[in-house]
């Protein structure tokens, strides 16, 4: 048995910990508030600022775990490599996790040391800066805290009178505590994609087949796989995420983003962790989740192959108001439709767009994806989340 510490315990930590629970592990789900959806599942839970880096060091040193998970980008992530250095595995590496906190590094890595086609981009560290920038990428463009996920802070600039604004919101969006933005040009695309892809300790790299989503305000509102894809668009992106995966070093599934467009496949950004356009593998689409492929990387268990056993998508509910105790309507319309079943995650507390859970459907690899997508989307409007 392995002790795991994981530090995020949002809806992808408790999927993790269920996978690890049934594989007989044993770990210690972390965040900043009490009764996180992962610390409801894990064996042990400690609540703190995981942004502090002695409160981290105490944790660690207290449970002296075999394994560091990170479930969220904003840790202090700098004592990774310290950790890294005491003999602690941390997931996928320590450099993976540090350099995809702060979009620069993993941008500089993709885009300059590693050639990948990505979209132009500058950086900026005031208002001032940020005209500078966006009159050198063009308009339009996306503006993005360097240190924000799942869309907070995020913009996008149509015309000049934007650029202020759009300063101001990523300021306020930005989570951790570095204030700089990304502004990158827009990119024109047909789609986009999740390539999950899982690197092994001795075994050679995977690719899950690829997940198609859909964005709302930086957030994703449904995903599907498999994505529709030309093979010869797969094979560059499968390429990119090797080369990038293996820059960042270490064993564990990462979730690469890409961008399909007319003129080819950019890379866009990847987390090293399972990804949340991943949850559609909770729909049993593969022969392994995206969770329990991650554990499986990090515990160097044999992974045979990874399989479609069939087609599916989520669509994620989310709450619209703040709650302290928020609760739900409408499980049992869900309830009666067929080839579909839902997670809600257990987020004690809501606010507007929290993501609160998804709804799952699935069917034969025969029935076309659009039908499954519109099922899921569908079914997720009959759950309300109430104040
Ligand atoms: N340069 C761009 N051009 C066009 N659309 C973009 C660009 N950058 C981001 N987007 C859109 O915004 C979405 C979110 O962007 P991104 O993945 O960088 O944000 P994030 O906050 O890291 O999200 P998450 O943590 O959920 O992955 C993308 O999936 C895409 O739909
Ligand atoms: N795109 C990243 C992502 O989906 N992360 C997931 O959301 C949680 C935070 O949710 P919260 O903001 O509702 O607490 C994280 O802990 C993780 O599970
Ligand atoms: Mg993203």
């Amino acid at each position: 048995m392995k002790k795991i510490v994981l530090l995020g315990s949002g809806e992808l930590g408790k999927e993790f910990v269920i996978a690890a629970q049934r594989l007989g592990q044993y770990v210690i789900a972390v965040d900043s508030y009490e009764n996180a959806p992962a610390m409801q599942v894990a064996q042990e839970f400690e609540v703190i600022n995981m942004l502090d880096g002695n409160a981290l060091d105490k944790i660690i040193a207290k449970h002296n775990p075999d394994f560091i998970v990170p479930e969220i980008e904003a840790i202090r992530t700098e004592r990774f490599y310290d950790y890294e250095k005491q003999g602690i595995k941390v997931v996928p590496s320590a450099k993976a996790a540090n350099f995809t906190m702060n979009r620069k590094a993993i941008r500089d890595l993709a885009a300059k040391d590693l050639g990948l086609k990505t979209a132009n981009y500058r950086y900026a560290t005031t208002a001032e800066e940020l005209q500078k920038a966006v009159a050198e990428v063009g308009i339009p463009c996306v503006v993005k805290p360097l240190m924000s996920s799942s869309g907070k802070g995020q913009s996008t600039i149509k015309t000049e009178e934007d650029i202020e604004k759009a300063w101001k919101y990523a300021v306020e969006g930005s989570r951790g505590d570095v204030i700089e933005v990304i502004v990158e040009a827009f990119v024109n695309f047909n789609s986009e994609i999740t390539l999950l892809t899982v690197t092994q300790n001795s075994a050679p790299t995977l690719f899950c087949p690829p997940i198609g989503h859909r964005q709302e305000r930086g957030d994703y509102q449904e995903s599907w796989q498999p994505a529709h894809i030309s093979p010869s668009q797969l094979k560059e992106a499968q390429e990119m995420a090797a080369k990038v995966t293996e820059a960042l070093g270490g064993a564990g599934l990462f979730g690469v983003e890409f961008f399909l467009a007319n003129d080819g496949v950019y890379f866009s950004e990847l987390s090293p962790r399972p990804h949340d356009t991943g949850m559609v593998t909770l729909a049993n689409t593969q022969n392994f989740n995206e969770f329990e492929l991650h554990l499986r990387a990090i515990l160097s268990l044999p992974i045979e192959e990874i399989t479609l056993e069939r087609n599916g998508a989520s669509a994620v509910i989310l709450a619209s108001e703040n709650s302290e105790k928020p609760t739900f309507s409408g499980i049992e319309l869900v309830a009666g439709k067929s080839k579909t079943d839902l997670r809600l995650f257990g987020k004690p507390t809501s606010r507007p767009y929290r993501r609160m859970g998804v709804v799952l459907s699935y069917d034969s690899t025969e029935t076309p994806i659009e039908e499954i997508v519109e099922k899921a989307k569908a079914t997720a409007q009959l759950i309300k989340v109430n104040a």
